[in-house]
């Protein structure tokens, strides 16, 4: 029995023992109508009746007329208590009133004592006896201040640029957890339990869930105002409906037919890195800036320029998510009482809203002027498309284009800008790597703009992107819920608990890839997978796996690939000696100071 059922079902027995036989939801409308009514009956002054009746829509629940002896609604004047007799029977219904308040107060205060403290308190008993320990639950914070903290002081100094063994830095918790409590462990956000699951084997279930019984975890307050209720986070039909979407989008003959405005926005990026040949660039910020141009016109038939702000307003909520991650509120208060950052992230999304909305009628307009003959065939066309469908099982909602374009605008610009940029920054360490992808890459396209053909032929660079993402993998977590019990192997997962699946451990984890883990050998994946992922695929996760896998990894690699092609054709580069090492984890594992290179013109006799 829940607390809730315990709670309503305690009122109503207690305080009135009435028809014990009823189920749980007639339990509970009752609680909620007596409740309502005594709310009702106070801020209507006494007497109970009088002030019932003066509200003909409101009925006076049957509970509450059997506690006062207030006849059947029913017209029947005769029994009809007066206003003004104020009688011993009246004092002995205000006193049970009070009781009634006093009882509903207590049975909240359970209810919160049992979420904040009973609740994680059984839950860690529960995973102890099958073995999972975790550093103690604390009152209302759970782990979040020794996660906050451990995180603190792993930042506090940059790391040797050499060194990519950056697993102790971005997630220093689990790191430290994993050492104590072994490899899958219990920890705490606040008051929610977190199962850190470090085991390919226990992740490859969980990934394929092949049950159904992991789902994702519905975004909420910062994370819920940036992607809202999409893709990422949808579940049943809804997400089949906008997977297939993306799927057409962001696969096969769309990729091809995205290649000309790859190379254009290569172009111009390319353009401006002639006024720093022989000097120093910061590459990030270029990378941010193309891959949005990209998203903007493949996806939205745009610009950067034009996508700007609603750039500008992603970027400003995904620092106010980083900031408040950890965070720890009272349940339900932000309800009446919001944040600074709160309130700054409410017009944030309303004004995200408002820019995509004038997108939308833009292309709109374009359709009734004649200048398209139709909803277009980019991802915001086929949105259009979908939320105009006449088939309902095919529609989706005004809400669920906005969500979807959100989405998108981050998906398409926050991860392949930092993969693109740890490519560039271990390309510069390692130089010798960079001859061998140059030598390629000139082999296949010479001094020609990439094709989408001659793609596929380029085997040293993916082996190069595959150690990239495997070192720096931009997503360095997953995560999934679970809302009923669930046996995962010969472990039993309590319901409502989070599964956190610590890919970034499991990428510079020795014992799957060798003591030679942290550094940079891209020839592991020499024979198209390496050793590891040939014995368990959930051993190398930078684009997921199972049914929600990343839908944008073609489109991504599609991107970086020429993206890369086209600056080895141009330059070699060395990392500036100003470069400092210093990766961190703001939604994706970024580089908190960019990535600083010195570029040098590359002409070639060929
Ligand atoms: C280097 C680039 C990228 C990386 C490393 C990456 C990583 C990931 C990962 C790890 C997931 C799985 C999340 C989970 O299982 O909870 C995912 C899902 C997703 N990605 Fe990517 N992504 C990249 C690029 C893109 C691009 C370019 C797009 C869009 C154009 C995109 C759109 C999505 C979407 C929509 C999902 C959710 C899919 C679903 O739930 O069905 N991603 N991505």
């Amino acid at each position: 029995m829940s607390i809730c059922q315990f709670t309503c079902s305690s009122a109503s027995l207690l305080l009135l023992d009435y028809r014990s036989s009823r189920n749980c939801t007639e339990i509970a409308k009752d609680s909620a109508d007596v409740f309502f009514c005594l709310f009702r009956c106070f801020s209507n002054d006494f007497p109970v009746e009088g002030s019932l009746r003066s509200h003909q829509q409101f009925q006076c629940p049957a509970i509450i007329r059997d506690l006062f002896f207030i006849p059947n609604p029913q017209p029947d004047r005769s029994l009809r208590l007066s206003s003004l007799q104020l009688t011993s029977e009246m004092l002995s219904q205000t006193f049970l009133l009070g009781l009634l308040f006093l009882l509903l107060f207590c049975f909240a205060l359970l209810r919160v004592f049992h979420k904040l403290w009973l609740g994680p308190i059984r839950v860690q008993k529960m995973m102890a006896a099958q073995g999972i320990k975790g550093p103690p639950y604390r009152f209302l914070h759970g782990a979040t201040q020794e996660i906050l903290r451990m995180r603190k002081e792993a930042m506090e100094t940059p790391m040797d640029s050499l060194s990519h063994d950056i697993f102790p830095r971005i997630h220093p918790h689990v790191h430290t957890w994993v050492n104590t409590y072994g490899p899958n462990y219990l920890s705490w956000s606040g008051p929610q339990p977190v199962l850190v699951i470090t085991e390919p084997e226990m992740i490859k279930d969980i990934l394929n869930n092949k049950d159904k019984n992991y789902l994702k975890i519905k975004p909420r307050n910062f994370a819920k105002k940036m992607v809202g209720d999409g893709i990422v986070a949808a579940e049943g039909e809804k997400w089949a409906k906008l997977r297939k979407l993306a799927n057409h989008s962001f696969h096969g003959e769309s990729l091809k037919r995205y290649v000309p405005a790859i190379l254009d926005g290569v172009h111009v990026m390319l353009e401006k890195w002639k006024h720093h040949e022989g000097k120093e660039i910061e590459v990030y910020d270029e990378f941010i800036v193309l891959t949005s141009e990209v998203i903007s016109r493949t996806a939205f038939g745009s610009s950067y320029v034009q996508g700007r702000n609603i750039f500008a307003m992603l970027k400003r909520l995904g620092v106010l998510l980083s900031i408040n991650e950890h965070r720890v509120r009272f349940p339900g208060i932000s309800k009446f009482w919001k944040t600074a950052d709160e309130i700054e992230s409410e017009k944030l999304e309303k004004g995200m809203r408002d820019a995509i909305l004038q997108m939308i009628q833009k292309r709109e307009e374009e359709i009734v002027s004649g200048k398209l003959d139709g909803f277009g065939d980019d991802f915001l066309g086929l949105l259009m498309h979908a939320y105009r469908d006449q088939d309902r099982g095919k529609r989706i909602t005004i809400d669920n284009v906005i969500d979807e374009c959100k989405t998108f605008y981050l998906a398409g610009q926050e991860t392949t800008s930092t993969l693109l940029t740890w490519v560039l920054f271990l390309l510069a360490v390692h130089t010798d790597w960079q001859e061998e992808a140059r030598k390629e890459v000139l082999n296949v396209f010479g001094q020609e703009d990439p094709y989408y053909d001659g793609i596929a032929k380029l085997k040293t660079m993916t082996m190069i992107i595959n150690e990239t993402l495997r070192l720096y993998p931009p997503a360095a977590q997953l995560s999934r819920q679970v809302n009923n019990e669930v046996r995962l192997g010969k472990l039993i997962i309590p319901a409502n608990t989070q599964c956190f699946i610590a890919c970034l451990k499991i990428h510079h984890d020795p014992q799957i890839w060798g003591e030679d883990a942290h550094l940079f050998k891209p020839d592991r994946f020499s024979e198209g997978v390496a050793k590891a992922i040939k014995s368990n695929p959930a051993t190398f996760l930078p684009f997921g796996m199972g049914p929600r896998n990343c839908v944008g990894t073609n489109f991504s690699n599609t991107e970086v690939k020429i993206a890369l092609s086209m600056i080895l054709q141009r330059y070699s580069f060395t990392l500036s000696p100003g470069y400092v090492h210093s990766p961190a984890l703001l939604i994706t594992v970024i580089p908190q100071h960019g990535v600083h290179v010195i570029l040098h013109p590359f002409t070639t006799t060929m």
